[in-house]
């Protein structure tokens, strides 16, 4: 049976080790501020946004929501971003996704201030990761958060082959290019892929990121004895249960490491904002972080 990857726990680490680096800024006078936008009535943002704000005032950190109704224009929430760039007092800016379709979402990402770019989709920092620059610069949170599983659950990325389903910004790009950046041989598969290429190559992956939101698309005859698989995916099924890609039962047997669905990946999205955060507000009052995030 595989070792179950404890998300909750890990990101409970992290959050421990944000709310000590906070406590250094405060004691420079340095105060970490995250702005949240978001914009529109859906629920499961809603509960998504107020987790952020709850996780970001138990560890210290300054964080103003900025709630805005659905038929909010373009020029708004452009506005709104512009004014958080020249804010001070604010390091991050996020705007929840997704958006009304009114908003072009990519606009509003390159809106907003490279240096304060919690997500880190504006093409500015997705150029520095493509292009493995070195010095600091934002990550999206929930491939950041994907590399810190796998580095607490000690699984080796050199060498290895990974495979990646789904080739959205929000996961599986960023992902490809942090595990390329780790000396891994990276394949990135997407809907357009044939089922029975798919179907060789996961068979022949040493770890498996799977995130389409297609409940139990990766079965247990895709992947390999002794494989890692990391499970992104989460859909809500009608009984109100969630359900992963991963065909959690079934996988859990031939793995030797897996995530859940809940409590895998999900909880180390918004810990890894955190985690960004505070170093963004180091970054912006060029002050060294001591302790390394590898020590939670
Ligand atoms: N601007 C952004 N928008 C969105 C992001 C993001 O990183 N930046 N990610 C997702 C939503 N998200 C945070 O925003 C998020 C998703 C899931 C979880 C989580 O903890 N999931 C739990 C299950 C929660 C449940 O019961 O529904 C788990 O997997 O255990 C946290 C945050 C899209 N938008």
């Amino acid at each position: 049976m595989a070792e179950i990857i404890d998300g909750r726990a890990i990101a409970q680490r992290v959050r421990a080790q944000v709310a000590t680096q906070t406590q250094r800024l405060l004691a420079e006078n340095i105060i970490p501020g995250l702005a949240v936008i978001l914009v529109g009535n859906d629920p499961a943002s809603e509960i998504y946004v107020r987790n952020k704000e709850r996780a970001a005032a138990k560890t210290g950190i300054h964080s103003e929501t900025f709630k805005l109704s659905a038929t909010t224009t373009e020029a708004e929430v452009l506005a709104l971003i512009q004014r958080l760039n020249h804010d001070a007092s604010i390091d991050a800016i996020l705007l929840q996704s997704p958006v009304p379709g009114q908003i072009n979402e990519q606009a509003m990402q390159d809106a907003i201030a490279p240096e304060k770019d919690v997500d880190g989709f504006n093409p500015t920092n997705i150029g520095k990761l493509f292009a493995n620059r070195a010095g600091y610069y934002p990550v999206a949170n929930t491939p950041k958060g994907i590399m810190t599983l796998l580095e607490q659950a000690h699984v080796e990325l050199a060498q290895r082959l990974v495979v990646i389903l789904g080739r959205s910004n929000l996961v599986g790009r960023p992902l490809f290019a942090l595990m390329e950046a780790q000396n891994a041989s990276v394949v990135l598969l997407h809907r357009f892929t044939p089922d029975d290429l798919r179907h060789q190559l996961l068979q022949q992956a040493d770890v498996i990121i799977s995130a389409t939101g297609v409940p139990k698309l990766v079965r247990a005859d895709d992947v390999k004895a002794g494989a890692t698989v990391i499970d992104v995916g989460i859909t809500r099924l009608a009984d109100g249960s969630l359900q992963g890609d991963v065909d959690f039962e079934a996988v859990a047997p031939k793995a030797q490491a897996i995530t859940p669905v809940p409590g895998g990946v999900g909880p180390m999205t918004i810990a890894t904002l955190l985690q960004t955060t505070v170093e963004l507000a180091a970054e912006h009052h060029q002050v060294e972080l001591e302790a390394g995030w590898q020590n939670i």
